[in-house]
């Protein structure tokens, strides 16, 4: 079995709204510049490089969960990571963003940049990173808060905004992560009271207001009926002519949908990393083909 690259309809029920095509409020334009380390050699059809993992390896104490990886991921395209439980998609991951660094035992080495900034350094800011790069979980996590005031919360940390440029932001937050339309009329309830589509994707607005560049996702549609779960892929496939976005999942067709490009993990290693098309249909690794087509995992 093979999976080819469909876009989906969008759930009639559930049809997001599209993308404005305004920018972002000024305050939140991304200040990130290119890793010219990165990109010397690139034909220039080539989209720039975002994220780079160089002789990376990630460790749990003594365990290695990441063996030197080396994986660059394209700007403003999905990539998506793949591959059995426990090889490290997550681990690797929630180093993009120094997740990680909350858990005392995890440490790593070898070189990871988001464009030009080294993401490693005890110099980085690490508030600023995360702010650079939003991190959305497998399961809906709002603030015990209002709608607007998850939205407002990290805008309230990172900027300095007037009422009006907070209502604004919050209305394009959520317009752009496609909630706008089901939430207007109710921001000032709690947003625990929505359903786990529509909390998932206020989170991702919640995510998107405070101005990222990257968006990672890690299995954000696993507690998610298909209706919903069908509404967060259009959401992907719209928000990536904005953002950087890595996500990972254990859903194939949902990997095949969604993401331009594939890794595919095995035992803390990149197996094989290319577009979606050619990973699925064309592997050039045994490994890989035994597990899009099922075989294994
Ligand atoms: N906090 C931790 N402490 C110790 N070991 C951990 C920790 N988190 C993950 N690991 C181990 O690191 C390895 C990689 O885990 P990771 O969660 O990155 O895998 P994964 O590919 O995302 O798995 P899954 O698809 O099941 O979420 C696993 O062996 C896991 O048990």
């Amino acid at each position: 079995m093979t999976f080819t690259k469909t876009k989906q309809a969008p759930a009639e029920t559930l049809k997001p709204e599209r993308i404005p095509a305004a920018d972002p409020p000024a305050a939140l334009q991304p200040t990130g510049a290119r890793n010219p380390l990165s990109e010397p050699s690139r034909p220039e059809s080539s989209p720039p490089i975002a994220i780079s993992f160089d002789s990376f390896n990630a460790f749990y104490g003594d365990y290695q969960a990441i063996d030197q990886i080396n994986l660059q991921i394209p700007s403003k395209q999905v990539t998506g990571f793949i591959g059995p439980s426990g090889c490290g998609k997550t681990t690797l991951l929630r180093w993009i963003n120094r997740m990680n660094d909350i858990v005392p035992t995890a440490r790593s080495t070898g070189q990871l940049h988001l464009h030009d900034l080294d993401v490693l350094a005890s110099s980085t800011d690490v508030v600023e990173l995360r702010r650079r790069v939003g991190i959305v979980f497998q399961k809906p996590n709002p603030f015990p808060k209002s709608i607007y005031d998850n939205v407002a919360y990290g805008a309230r940390l990172h900027l300095k905004l007037t009422r009006t440029e907070l209502d604004a932001l919050v209305e394009w937050s959520l317009r752009k992560a496609a909630v706008w339309s089901e939430v207007k009329d109710r921001l000032h309830k709690p947003a625990l009271g929505l359903s786990g589509g529509q909390q998932q994707r206020v989170c991702i607005a919640r995510t998107i207001a405070t101005g990222p560049e990257v968006l990672l996702m890690d299995e954000p549609c696993s507690a998610l009926d298909p209706i919903s779960t069908s509404a967060i892929e259009d959401l992907i496939f719209e928000l990536r002519q904005q953002f950087t976005i890595v996500i990972v999942t254990h859903n194939m067709q949902q990997a095949s949908r969604v993401s331009d490009m594939t890794a595919f993990f095995y035992q803390g290693k990149v197996v094989e990393f290319g577009t979606t098309d050619q990973v699925f249909t064309c592997p050039t690794e045994k490994q890989t083909e035994d597990y899009v087509t099922g075989k294994f995992g």
